[in-house]
This record gives structure tokens, C-alpha cells and sequence, in this order.
């Protein structure tokens, strides 16, 4: 019996995590959960936001569905010790450096995104995004310049194995499509920026038959607004990658609307499954969040992890159908509560 961690987290985090393992259930697939603490719940129940026995359940199990993670009360702690940590320790001791991201316009939300129906029409792109290195995990601190003044950094740096196995990835994801694969850097100002488009470059021969092109991040910004649904693979930083995705979240309608997988390889190994949204505390406890991400992220666990892909498409499929059939949460101009959403997915699974 596959067994999935739920490490549900703070703030809207168990209000959609619920919705995604009901639709899990409803599949009578024969999973078994097993619940734990991350983020702020965990720090106020242990003092700590990745409690070691959160990081040897996520280890034990087949797949991890997270929820999200943050607490505004959290934020004057050091850095160990805020919600945020527990995320970034959890992706890196399970060795989650593929984060894929997919954008795609669902049929009924051409009105729900702030763009013009024809410019999100057909967008459909995956963002392959690197999970474990870049800024995010290059050495930090504070202090004090040759003025007096207080300084606080981040190295930046990638290793030219991370570059490579995050874009042979993005190679491989192009290839199972469309076969475009558009890098994005900063290789125009960063030193890192030039090594990947290097490895990236090197690792092309192996592809031929994809059709690489570079584009500079703030570009790449510009050209989601303008033409999204041009892109079909975008192979990225940690941060660039963190950026565009919210972006692209709203050509797709909402950030309620983007799932993602995070993986350790090709296979689907201890992947974990999250909604690219955080914990929203402005509408935590009040029934208004979307669980849509979260629900198409537990089709993303049963396609990699489980290797269930009938399963995964039935979920996508509801998803659709629920959206068809007029079910809408605030974010997409509805008034149907999280736990009513949830209602019409499952009903359509039906
Ligand atoms: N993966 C994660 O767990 C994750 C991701 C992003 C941010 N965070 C954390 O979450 C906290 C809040 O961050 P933020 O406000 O910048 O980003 P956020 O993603 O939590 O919220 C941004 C905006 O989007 C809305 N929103 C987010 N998810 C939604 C949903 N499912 N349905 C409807 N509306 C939704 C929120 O109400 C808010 O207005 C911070 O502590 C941040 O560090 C965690
Ligand atoms: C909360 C934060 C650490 C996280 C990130 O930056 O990776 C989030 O924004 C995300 O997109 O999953
Ligand atoms: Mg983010």
C-alpha cells in the first residue's frame, strides 16, 4: 500500500491540502496518509519548523504532498529557525533539485486572467525550475562594509553538474512536447548565468531534434505577458524560476490554479507535490482559497511518484469539468468556498 506524507503547514495550507487528499481518496486507489508538522504549526508545537521526525516520514514515504508554509508571526525570527526554512530543508535533504511547473489555461478561464482572452488563449508551458541551488543556498550573512554600513549578501553560484542535470530535464520535458526549450538567464550582467547558457549550449548536441533559444530573464518576463501560450518549455534558476512562475500563474487565471512536482531525478523517487502558492494569510481560515493547485498536484504525485497516469488525467479531467460545469473560487471571480470546490471536483470524478 503506497504510503503519502501530508505535511499540510500553515495558513491555507491544510484548508487545501484537505480538498487534494479527499479527490486521492475518492480514486479508492488503496493509498495510506500519514500526517505531519511543518513550517509555523511545527515551530509552535516543537520549536522547530522541520522537525527530524517531519524529515524521516517524508523520507519513509512513496510521495510528500506539501501544503504551503509561512506565518506573518514568524517573520522577525532568524532565518533557521522561520517557516520558510522547513521548506528549503525539506527540498534539500530530500535531493529535490527539479522543480516542474506547469501553466496551462483550463477551459472556462480565458475571463479569469487579467489578460486578454486571445493573448492566453492555448497557453499551455511547462517552467522547469532548479530547486537546490543558486542564491537560495549559497552562503549568506550580514556585515559590516568598509563605510560603517551594514551589509548583508547572498553568493550566487551554480556548479556545472547542477546546470546539467536541471537542463537535461528541461531537454527531456521539450522532447515529451512541443519540443521547444527556452533557457532563461541573465548572461548579459551574471558570471552564473554564463556557465549555464555554456552547459546548456554543450548539452544541445545531445538534442537536436529540440529547438533551444536563450532569453535573458527580464525579456522572458515581458514575452509572458505578451505571448505566453509562444512558450512550451522554460529551463530556469531557483530564483528566476520562483519569479516567473507566479507570473505565469496568472496567465493561467490564478496563482490557485498552478500545481508542481519536485523531484530527485527522472523518476519520481520521493517527489514531493505543492501548489506554487504560499500559505495567504490574508484569506487563511475564511473558505475563499482555491485548491485547485493543490488538487492538480496530487495528479502530479499519481503521474510521477505512483506512475498512475490514468488516475492523474481523471483528476485533471474533474478538475475541467468542475470548472465547465461553472464552479469558481474567489480568486476566479466565483463565490464557491475551498471546501465546495473540492465538492465539484470530487463529484465530477464521479
Ligand atoms: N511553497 C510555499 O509554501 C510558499 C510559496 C510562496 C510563499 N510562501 C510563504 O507564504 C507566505 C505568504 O506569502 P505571499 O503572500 O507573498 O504569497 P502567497 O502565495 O501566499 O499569496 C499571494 C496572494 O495570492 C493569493 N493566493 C495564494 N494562494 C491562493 C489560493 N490558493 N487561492 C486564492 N488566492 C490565493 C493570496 O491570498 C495573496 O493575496 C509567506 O510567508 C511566504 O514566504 C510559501
Ligand atoms: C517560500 C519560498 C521559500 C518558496 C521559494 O522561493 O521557493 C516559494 O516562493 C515557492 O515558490 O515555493
Ligand atoms: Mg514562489
Amino acid at each position: 500500500m503506497p504510503l503519502i506524507a501530508v505535511l499540510p503547514g500553515d495558513g491555507i495550507g491544510p484548508e487545501v491540502t484537505t480538498q487534494a487528499r479527499r479527490v486521492l481518496e475518492a480514486l479508492d486507489l488503496g493509498l495510506s496518509f500519514e500526517e505531519a508538522p511543518v513550517g509555523g504549526a511545527a515551530y509552535l508545537q516543537s520549536g522547530r519548523p522541520l522537525p527530524p521526525e517531519t524529515v524521516a516520514l517524508a523520507k519513509r514515504a512513496d510521495a510528500v504532498l506539501f501544503g504551503a508554509i509561512g506565518d506573518p508571526r514568524f517573520e522577525a525570527l532568524e532565518r533557521r529557525l522561520r517557516p520558510e526554512a522547513a521548506l528549503l530543508g525539506i527540498r534539500r535533504e530530500l535531493g529535490l533539485f527539479a522543480n516542474i511547473r506547469p501553466a496551462k489555461l483550463f477551459p472556462g478561464l480565458e475571463d479569469a486572467s487579467p489578460l486578454k482572452a486571445e493573448v492566453v488563449a492555448g497557453l499551455d508551458l511547462v517552467i522547469v525550475r532548479e530547486l537546490t541551488g543558486d542564491v537560495y543556498f549559497g552562503e549568506k550573512g550580514r556585515r559590516t562594509n568598509q563605510e560603517g554600513l551594514r551589509q548583508g549578501y547572498d553568493w550566487m553560484g551554480y556548479d556545472e553538474g547542477e546546470v546539467e542535470r536541471i537542463a537535461r530535464i528541461g531537454f527531456e520535458t521539450a522532447r515529451k512536447r512541443r519540443r521547444k526549450l527556452c533557457s532563461v538567464d541573465k548572461a548579459n550582467v551574471l558570471e552564473t548565468s554564463q556557465l549555464w547558457r555554456d552547459v546548456v549550449n554543450e548539452l544541445s548536441t545531445e538534442y537536436p531534434d529540440v529547438h533551444l533559444t536563450h532569453m535573458y530573464v527580464d525579456n522572458a518576463a515581458m514575452q509572458l505577458v505578451r505571448r505566453p501560450a509562444e512558450f512550451d518549455v522554460i529551463v530556469t534558476g531557483n530564483l528566476f524560476g520562483d519569479i516567473l512562475s507566479d507570473q505565469a500563474s496568472m496567465c493561467a487565471g490564478s496563482i490557485g490554479m498552478l500545481p508542481s512536482a519536485s523531484l530527485s531525478g527522472g523518476s519520481g523517487a520521493n517527489g514531493m507535490y505543492e501548489p506554487i502558492h504560499g500559505s495567504a494569510p490574508d484569506i487563511a481560515g475564511q473558505g475563499k482559497a482555491n485548491p485547485c493547485a493543490a488538487i492538480l498536484s496530487a495528479a502530479m504525485l499519481l503521474r510521477h511518484s505512483l506512475e498512475n497516469e490514468a488516475s492523474a488525467q481523471r483528476i485533471e479531467a474533474a478538475v475541467a469539468q468542475a470548472l465547465v460545469g461553472g464552479a469558481r473560487t474567489p480568486d476566479l471571480g466565483g463565490t464557491h468556498t475551498t471546501q465546495q470546490m473540492g465538492d465539484a471536483v470530487v463529484q465530477a470524478l464521479r
